[in-house]
C-alpha cells in the first residue's frame, strides 16, 4: 500500500479554515484530521480531543521536551503543535491526513515532508476577513487586532505554498481543494522525477 497524502491547510484567522475542514471531512469520510495540541482556552462548544487537545503550558513544554510534536509554534500568545505519532501512523496506513496549522509550523512540516501538499486559504478581501472574525464572536477586540496584524505577515508567506484557494463560497472552496487532492493522487511521480533528472 502506498503512503497517504499529507495535506497542510493554512490561512489567516477567520478565513474559514475550520469551516472548510469540517465540510471536507463530511464530504471525504476517509480523510483523517490531525487534532493539534494547544495552550489556548477552549471556545464555547469545543471539546478536548475533538477540536484540540487542551494543555497547560507545562504539559505542552513536556510534549516538546519528549519530542512528541512534529512541529509547534507560538501564535498570538499560545502554543500550538501537531502530535507526531498520529500523523506518521496515518500516512503509513495509506490514508490521507489534513493538518490545519499556521504558517511557521507549516514551513517546519515542509522541511520534514517536502512531498506534502501545501494549500493556503485566502479571504475574498481583508475587509471580509475582519468581518468573519468579528462575526464569529469568539475573540475580544485586542485579540482580533492582533490576529489581523498577523494576517498580513501570513499572507506574505503564501509563496511557500503549492496552491492558493479563495474561500469566497464554502462549497466552491471545498470543491477546489477536493480537485487538488484528486489531481495529486493522479500524479505520476516517477515520471516527474525522471523529467527533473534530465
Ligand atoms: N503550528 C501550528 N499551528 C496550529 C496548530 N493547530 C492550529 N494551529 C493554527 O493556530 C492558529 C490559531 O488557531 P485558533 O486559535 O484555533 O484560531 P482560528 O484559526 O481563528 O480558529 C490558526 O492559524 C491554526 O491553523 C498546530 O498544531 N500547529
Ligand atoms: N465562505 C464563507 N463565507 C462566509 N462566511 C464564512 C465562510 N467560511 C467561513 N465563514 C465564517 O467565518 C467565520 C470564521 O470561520 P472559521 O472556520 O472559524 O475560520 P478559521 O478557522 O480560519 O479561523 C465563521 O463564523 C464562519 O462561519
Amino acid at each position: 500500500m502506498g503512503k497517504g497524502l499529507l495535506i497542510v491547510l493554512s490561512g489567516p484567522s477567520g478565513v474559514g479554515k475550520g469551516t472548510v475542514c469540517n465540510e471536507l471531512r463530511r464530504r471525504l469520510p476517509d480523510l483523517v484530521y490531525s487534532v493539534s495540541a494547544t495552550t489556548r482556552n477552549p471556545r464555547l462548544g469545543e471539546e478536548n480531543g475533538v477540536n484540540y487537545f487542551f494543555k497547560s503550558r507545562e504539559q505542552f513544554e513536556e510534549m516538546i521536551a519528549n519530542d512528541q510534536l512534529l512541529e509547534y509554534a507560538e501564535y498570538v500568545g499560545n502554543y500550538y503543535g501537531t502530535p507526531r505519532d498520529f500523523v506518521e501512523a496515518t500516512l503509513q496506513s495509506g490514508k490521507d491526513i489534513i493538518l490545519e496549522i499556521e504558517v511557521q509550523g507549516a514551513l517546519k512540516v515542509k522541511s520534514k515532508f517536502p512531498e506534502g501538499i501545501f494549500v493556503f486559504l485566502l479571504p475574498p478581501s481583508l475587509d471580509e476577513l475582519k468581518g468573519r472574525i468579528v462575526g464569529r464572536g469568539t475573540e475580544n477586540q485586542a485579540t482580533i487586532d492582533h490576529r489581523m496584524s498577523v494576517a498580513a505577515d501570513e499572507i506574505g508567506l503564501m509563496e511557500n505554498y503549492d496552491y492558493a484557494v479563495v474561500n469566497d463560497e464554502i462549497d466552491q472552496a471545498c470543491h477546489r481543494i477536493q480537485s487538488i487532492i484528486v489531481a495529486e493522487h493522479c500524479k505520476i511521480r516517477p515520471r516527474c522525477e525522471e523529467v527533473a533528472a534530465r
